[in-house]
């Protein structure tokens, strides 16, 4: 299903109560409505209309439950964004590959532990022998 794209340009237009409109992530949320209600407060929705507040929405650290509340308010996306199934399953890729590879530090990894200790007790069992 195609959606409805948008330019930051015309977002941009979107700064008052009349129509407060904000971008995150790419994605444009119609926020007018729903300014009154914001836990946060109506200042920083306006202070933030028309523009991107990834950055701002972010810092907050905002609940899963405010996450989903905005995605209740979603109109679209800004134009030559790549679709937001293709988004996902980028960051899903970054995530993975920027994980920590424990594997690739000698292939051996925990098992290191045991068989230096073994190697350690065998060589002090034959040098106490040899006394
Ligand atoms: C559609 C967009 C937004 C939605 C749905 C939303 C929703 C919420 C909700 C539900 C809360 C209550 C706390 C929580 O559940 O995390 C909250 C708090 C807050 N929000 Fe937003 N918010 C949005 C955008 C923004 C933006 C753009 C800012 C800009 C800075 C912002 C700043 C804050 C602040 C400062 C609080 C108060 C945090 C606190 O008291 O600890 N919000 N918001």
């Amino acid at each position: 299903m195609s959606e409805k794209t948008y330019t930051r340009q015309e977002v941009s237009k979107h700064c008052s109560l009349d129509s407060l409109w904000i971008i995150y992530n790419d994605d444009v949320f119609d926020v007018t409505n729903f300014v009154v209600e914001h836990p946060g407060g109506e200042e920083v929705l306006k202070g933030n209309g028309g523009k991107d507040a990834t950055q701002e929405f972010d810092d907050v650290g905002h609940s899963a439950s405010a996450i989903a509340k905005m995605q209740s308010l979603r109109i679209g996306r800004i134009e030559g964004a790549k679709p937001r199934e293709e988004r996902k399953k980028e960051i899903k890729k970054t995530t993975t590959t920027s994980a920590p590879k424990q594997q690739e530090s000698g292939g051996l990894g925990l098992l290191k532990i045991p068989i230096i200790i073994i190697v350690l007790a065998v060589v002090a069992y034959f040098f106490m022998g040899e006394q």
